[in-house]
């Protein structure tokens, strides 16, 4: 290319080198993805221009229909990817194709492990793209011009993949963008249009757009379904044909545990084609997770529903597409925030998703164990941000309980039908850890009676209990809070001198660190334990509101006593200066039961010396 104009050499970025470096490796076996990603690339861009040029017509100069194409020349050992999409103007070509601008390839380098199996799953669920192309040639070429400018604004990027790329302007007829890999040795199976083309069927069949490769006589053939997927019946489709779909949407290796395809016709017309993938994907949990739906208008791609406007974030696992034929093409962000469809269209998408798992919970019961351990968390969000569903939400929800300590199978229908006659609650009780829930001495008195309680250990599930107060007409009760009757008998009998003493002795030794010290009613083993007042914050909240630099008014937990515990009844009969520490002890003790942490530990060590020698 002799004509190439203001060369420059540019740096990459250091971590697009050391992805480089990481995806040659790790990758190698898996190497025919390359394809996948550049007609990936190809087709994302002619569907920015099919939406550019809604508004700007001029931009499709006389070459209105997208396609993509392959080319081979085996003399020269290349193979090409060529698209008619937008093309990249000498900023953007510097800009995407030397630095890693999303932050999910970071995340990516970072997650990346030994494991060449596990790499291969990972980056293809982050679909690091491009640079897969230096994994089978040891020199690339993209010739691209963006879409409306003129053929002199061509751009010319050359790289080995070796810590620099070169740029030039060269012209450019055709507007958008041609990428060429010059194969590396041993790589000549990628000269062989047979096997291109069973590559293509594999990863792309499903691509909207025509890919079409030149056979060695010139005449093109097109070698993919090229039709939107959703628009063809139901009846028509096999489960293959969805999965295959479903791993080029999502790049997720397990098949969707389940597939929702619904045509709506009347006076709002739409296709929903909705996924509940079986594993979590590794961003679930990022703000800029790459969750959500693809929104289309008339089979025209307008953008992914990163706001969750189309499906709300607590069912943000759900992959898949929305195609309305109602809505304007040139819809946008803002108009999307409010309009009545697409409320009607996210409505009717979130029943169909909740009824489909509850179909799955209650005719699949192991397989829906499975979607909750992948997505459970995710799902708990949903009575805070969704009230209206709040109900149909708490029935699937799933816990650990003193009746189900192995896995979170319990349903709160199940903790019902085992509920005793005359228990007016369901009982649960929210920690730091499993351990410290499972073991909590607030456990002891329903132990004793044999009433189950929910064991809740996710940050998640203090922001549940605070929405889902009662479910079924049953209330919801937090056993570490408030005053607790399990044996009315008990309670209402005054404690005996000596602990009404001993009560009074802990309160002055602990000052303003309790607001309360009393007799406990929930204690058969623990001397002691700690509890907040009901409609209070529940400890693990309070601690960790604080830790997210949450300025919260103090609230001083109340301290109870167990006075049939063997130490309690010797502190009562006690006499010397030595209760003050015992009483700070069992303060501490408490705290570090409910997995808190103490504000000053060597002091609580030198008390315990003290007391031990
Ligand atoms: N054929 C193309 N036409 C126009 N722009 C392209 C083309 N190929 C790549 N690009 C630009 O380069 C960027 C980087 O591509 P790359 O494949 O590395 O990541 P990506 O496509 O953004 O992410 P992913 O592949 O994970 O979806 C793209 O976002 C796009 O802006």
């Amino acid at each position: 290319m002799s004509d190439t104009q203001n060369p420059e050499t540019h740096e990459f970025q250091a971590e697009v080198q050391q992805l480089l470096d990481l995806m040659i490796h790790s990758l190698y076996s898996n190497r025919e993805i390359f394809l996948r990603e550049l007609i990936s690339n190809a087709a994302d861009a002619a569907d920015r221009l099919r939406f550019e040029a809604l508004q700007t017509p001029e931009l499709n100069e006389d070459d209105p229909e997208p396609r993509i194409e392959i080319r081979v020349d085996e003399k020269a050992r290349t193979v090409s990817v060529i698209d008619n999409g937008t093309g990249m103007d000498r900023t953007e070509v510097i800009d995407h194709l030397g630095t890693i601008a999303r932050s999910g390839t970071r995340r990516f380098l970072e997650a990346m492990t030994n494991d060449e199996r596990q790499n291969a799953q990972l980056i293809g669920q982050f679909g690091v793209g491009f640079y897969s192309a230096f994994i089978v040639a040891d020199k690339v070429t993209v010739h691209t011009r963006r879409a409306g400018l003129a053929p002199e604004d061509g751009v010319l990027w050359t790289s080995a993949g070796k810590g620099q790329f070169e740029i030039a302007s060269l012209p450019r007829e055709a507007r958008g963008t041609e990428v060429t890999l010059h194969l590396g040795a041993e790589q000549d199976e990628f000269l062989d249009r047979f096997r291109l083309k069973s590559i293509v069927r594999r990863y792309s069949d499903h691509i909207a757009i025509p890919i079409l490769i030149a056979e060695e006589n010139g005449e093109l053939e097109t070698i993919n379904q090229a039709s939107a997927l959703w628009m063809r019946p139901k009846s028509e489709l096999s489960d293959s044909d969805y999965h295959d779909f479903y791993r080029q949407l999502t790049f997720d290796t397990e098949p969707p545990l389940a597939t929702l395809h619904n045509k709506v016709e009347g006076a709002q017309a739409y296709t929903s084609l909705l996924f509940l993938p079986s594993q979590a994907p590794f961003d679930l949990f990022e703000p800029e997770g790459r969750s959500g739906l693809r929104l289309y208008v008339r089979r025209v791609f307008i953008m992914e529903d990163r706001e969750h406007r189309l499906m709300p974030r607590y069912l943000r696992f759900v992959r898949g597409i929305i195609d309305s034929d109602d809505l304007p093409l040139n819809v946008s962000r803002e108009l999307l925030q409010h309009n009545r469809l697409i409320d009607r269209i996210r409505a009717a998408s979130i029943k169909r998703v909740l009824d489909a798992l509850e179909r799955l919970a209650k005719e699949e019961s192991e397989r829906y164990n499975s979607f909750w351990s992948a997505f459970g968390t995710v799902l708990k969000e949903g009575p805070v941000e969704d009230p209206a569903n709040a109900e149909r939400i708490a029935g699937l929800l799933r816990f650990y309980s003193t009746h189900e300590t192995s896995a979170p199978s319990v349903s709160l229908a199940d903790y019902i039908v085992r509920m005793k006659p005359d228990q007016d609650a369901i009982y649960y009780l929210t920690g730091e850890s499993f351990a410290a829930v499972s073991n909590s001495p607030h456990l002891e008195a329903f132990r004793k009676h044999e009433l189950e309680v929910l064991l809740l250990a996710e940050p998640v599930d203090e922001w549940l209990t605070t929405h889902l107060t009662e479910f079924d007409g049953h209330p919801l009760k937090a056993i570490a809070k408030g005053q607790l009757d399990l044996n009315q008998a008990e309670s209402t009998e005054p404690p005996a001198e000596s602990v009404s003493n001993l009560i009074e002795r802990v309160k002055t030794a602990l000052g303003d660190r309790v607001s309360d010290v009393r007799v406990s009613h929930r204690l058969t083993d623990s001397p002691a334990c700690l509890v907040v007042d009901e409609g209070e914050l529940g400890i693990h909240m309070q601690r960790m509101l604080k830790a997210a630099g949450h300025d919260l008014p103090s609230q001083q937990p109340i301290l109870e006593i167990n006075p049939e515990h063997a130490i309690i009844e010797r502190l009562a009969q006690m006499t010397d200066a030595s209760i003050d520490d015992w009483a700070v002890l069992l303060f501490e003790q408490s705290v570090l039961m409910e997995g808190g942490r103490l504000d000053d530990p060597a002091s609580f060590v030198r008390r315990m010396n003290r007391l031990l020698d």
